[in-house]
C-alpha cells in the first residue's frame, strides 16, 4: 500500500509518498519563508496556491515511477493535514487533497497535524505507548494515549514554544525563523537568570519572552539571551516531560515539531530519560519540522483502519485538537498504566525522592539536564516555598503534613507522613470534592498551589494535600483558574470515567469558594492556541 501525504498548514507546502511495506517515505517540500516579520497568513496561502500542485505532483510522479507502470493507481488513499492550522492554508491543502483523490478515484483521510507529529515519532521509535512532547511553532504540548484517545496531559498556557523564540528573534531584527539562530548564537553565550513557569504540567512563556526583549535591550550580550532562553524555556519543556512519565507511570518518550531539531533540547530530554531509565526517540529532522511525510504515514494507519472521510465531511479544521480525535488506528489497544510500586521504601515523585518511614524525607535530586545555576535555583527556592505554603495551608484548616526539619542548601525537607495512598489509587467522589474545598480554602486567602495532581493528594479518612514545592501568592482569578485546570487534566489523565469525577470536584469548588475562577477556568480550556 502507497499513501500520498499533503502538508500546509503554516509554512511548509509539501506532499509526500509512504510505502506501508518498504517503510520508505519520499518527502518533497517547498517552504515559504517571509521576506520580513513572521509567518504572514494570506502570503503563506499565496505560497500554498502556488507551491503545493508543484510538489503533489513531485510526489505523484515518485509513486508512479515506484509503481512501475502498473495499471493501478499508483496510490491507494490521500492524506491531508485537516488542522489545527492557518485557515486559508489548509483550505488550499484541502481542496488540493479533494481534487486529486477525486481524480485517482481513491478514498481520502482527514489527518490531525498534531498527532501526526506525535505518530511519527512512535513508527520511528517502534515504541509502544509513548509519552509525546510536541515542541512546535504555534503549539507546544504533552500528549498520552488513555482510554482510546490522546490526552493533553499539559500544555503552554500562552503561545507555542517556537512562537516565543521568534518573537524574540524579531525584536533583535533576525529573520524568521529564529530558532536555528538562537541556537547557533547560545554556543558562545553565557547564563542570565530568567523567569521560569512550570504549573503542573502546564507552562508559560510570555513573561520569558518579555524578560529576554528587556535584558537584550538593557545592554546584556544577544549571545547570553539566546544561551539562557534555550536554558529555560527547554529546561521547562523537559521538566513538564518527567512529570509526564512520573504521573503516568510511563516509560518512553517521543519528541515532535519542529523545535524538536533543537539539539539542546534533544540532549536535554535524553538526558532526563537516561537519569530516569527511561528511553527516548527524536525521529530525524526531515521527520520533526512539517513535513507531509508524517502526514502519510499516520494517513496509511486510518486509511488501514478503515478511517476515511467523504468529500462533504472533509472541511477544514483551524482549531482542531488532538483530543478530539478518535484514535481508530489503536483502537483494538488496551493500555494498562505500568503504576509505581506500593507505598515501601523510596518513592521517586516527578522531582524529588521520598524516603518513607515513620516520618518523610523529601530531597530534590539535582536533575543533570538543567544548568547548574537555575538547578541549583529551582531546587532551594522549591524547598523553601513548599515549607513555607505547607504551614499556611495548615493555619487555614488544610490539612497537610506537619514540617518537621528543612535544608534548602541540600534540598530537604522532613516531614510527617500522611495517608494510606495517593488519591490516584483511590479516586473516590467524596476525595475529590474534599480537594475541590480545599483548593477553595487556598484560593480565598490568596494560596496557589501550583502542582495538584492526583499524586499530590493523599488519602485516608481525611483527603490531604501535599507538594507545595510550585506554590505561590496570588491575588489573581487567572492563577487559581490554571490550579483547577492542573487539577482536571490530572483527573482526565488517570481515571478510568473521568466526568462525574470532575463535575464533584466543580461543584464542591464552587460552593466553597468562587464561581468567578470556575467562569475563568472555561476561558482557560477553550483558549484558541492554534491561530
Ligand atoms: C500547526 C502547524 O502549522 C505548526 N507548525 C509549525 O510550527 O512548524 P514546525 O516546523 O513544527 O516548527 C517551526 C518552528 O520551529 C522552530 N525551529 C526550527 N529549527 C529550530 C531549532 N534548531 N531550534 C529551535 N527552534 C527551531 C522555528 O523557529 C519555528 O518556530 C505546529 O505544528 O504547531
Ligand atoms: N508527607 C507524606 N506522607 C506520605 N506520603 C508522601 C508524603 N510526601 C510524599 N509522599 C509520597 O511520595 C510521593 C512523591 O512526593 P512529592 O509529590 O512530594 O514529590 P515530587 O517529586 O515533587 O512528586 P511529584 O512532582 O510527582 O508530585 C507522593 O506522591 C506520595 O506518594
Ligand atoms: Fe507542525
Amino acid at each position: 500500500m502507497r499513501v500520498l501525504g499533503i502538508e500546509g498548514t503554516a509554512w511548509a507546502a509539501s506532499a509526500a509518498v509512504h510505502a506501508v511495506e518498504s517503510d520508505e517515505t519520499a518527502i518533497f517540500t517547498d517552504a515559504y519563508r517571509p521576506e520580513s516579520g513572521g509567518i504572514h497568513p494570506r502570503e503563506a496561502a499565496e505560497h500554498m496556491r502556488e507551491a503545493i500542485p508543484g510538489v503533489v505532483r513531485e510526489a505523484l510522479d515518485h509513486a508512479a515511477a515506484e509503481a512501475g507502470g502498473d495499471s493501478a493507481p499508483s496510490v491507494d488513499a490521500v492524506a491531508f493535514s485537516r488542522g489545527p492550522g492557518l485557515g486559508p492554508c489548509l483550505r488550499i491543502v484541502g481542496t488540493a487533497a479533494r481534487a486529486v483523490a477525486g481524480s485517482l478515484d481513491v478514498p481520502l483521510v482527514g489527518v490531525n497535524h498534531m498527532l501526526a507529529h506525535l505518530e511519527i515519532g512512535r513508527h520511528r521509535a517502534g515504541f509502544d505507548s509513548p509519552v509525546c512532547l510536541n515542541a512546535s511553532g504555534a503549539n507546544a504540548h504533552l500528549l498520552g494515549f488513555h482510554n482510546g484517545r490522546y490526552r493533553v496531559l499539559g500544555e503552554t498556557m500562552d503561545t507555542g514554544v517556537g512562537n516565543a523564540i521568534d518573537k524574540f528573534t524579531r525584536h533583535v531584527g533576525w529573520s524568521h525563523p529564529g530558532g536555528p539562530k538562537v541556537e547557533a548564537a547560545a554556543e558562545r553565550g553565557e547564563y542570565v537568570a530568567l523567569p521560569y513557569v512550570v504549573k503542573g504540567m502546564d507552562f508559560s512563556f510570555s513573561g520569558i519572552t518579555s524578560a529576554a526583549k528587556e535584558a537584550y535591550d538593557d545592554g546584556a550580550a544577544v549571545e547570553d539571551v539566546c544561551f539562557s532562553l534555550q536554558e529555560h524555556v527547554f529546561g521547562m519543556l523537559t521538566e513538564v516531560a518527567e512529570r509526564a512519565l512520573s504521573l503516568t507511570g510511563n516509560d518512553e518518550l517521543v519528541l515532535g515539531g519542529g523545535v524538536g531539531q533543537n539539539a539542546r533540547l534533544q540532549e536535554m530530554l535524553g538526558e532526563m530519560c537516561a537519569q530516569r531509565g527511561a528511553r527516548f526517540h527524536a525521529p530525524e529532522p526531515r521527520f520533526l519540522r512539517d513535513n507531509a511525510g508524517m502526514i502519510a504515514v499516520l494517513g496509511a494507519k486510518m486509511a488501514a483502519a478503515g478511517d476515511t472521510i467523504s468529500i462533504e465531511e472533509s472541511r477544514v479544521r483551524p482549531n482542531f485538537r488532538p483530543d478530539e480525535v478518535p484514535v481508530t488506528w489503536r483502537a483494538d489497544e488496551d493500555v494498562a498504566r505500568a503504576g509505581d510500586p506500593a507505598d515501601a521504601g523510596t518513592q521517586r515523585g516527578a522531582e524529588a525522592t521520598v524516603a518513607l518511614s515513620d516520618a518523610v524525607v523529601k530531597r530534590r535530586e539535582p536533575r543533570a539536564y538543567r544548568h547548574p545555576d537555575l538547578d541549583a535555583r529551582l531546587r532551594r527556592e522549591r524547598t523553601r516555598g513548599e515549607a513555607r505554603l505547607l504551614h499556611d495551608a495548615r493555619r487555614l484548616g488544610v490539612p497537610t503534613p506537619v514540617v518537621r526539619d528543612i535544608d534548602p542548601r541540600e534540598a530537604t525537607l522532613a516531614m510527617e507522613r500522611v495517608g494510606d495512598c495517593d488519591l490516584r489509587d483511590r479516586l473516590t467522589e467524596a476525595h475529590v470534592r474534599a480537594v475541590g474545598r480545599h483548593l477553595a480554602t487556598l484560593h480565598g486567602a490568596g494560596v496557589v498551589h501550583g502542582d495538584p495532581t492526583t499524586r499530590n493528594v493523599r488519602v485516608d479518612g481525611r483527603t490531604w494535600l501535599i507538594d507545595f514545592g510550585l506554590g505561590y501568592h496570588s491575588t489573581h482569578v487567572e492563577d487559581f483558574a490554571v490550579d483547577l485546570h492542573v487539577f482536571e487534566q490530572s483527573l482526565a489523565g488517570t481515571a478510568a470515567d473521568p466526568d462525574p469525577l470532575l463535575d464533584a470536584f466543580e461543584s464542591a469548588y464552587r460552593e466553597a469558594g468562587d464561581p468567578a475562577v470556575i467562569e475563568q477556568l472555561r476561558e482557560v480550556e477553550g483558549r484558541g492556541r492554534y491561530q
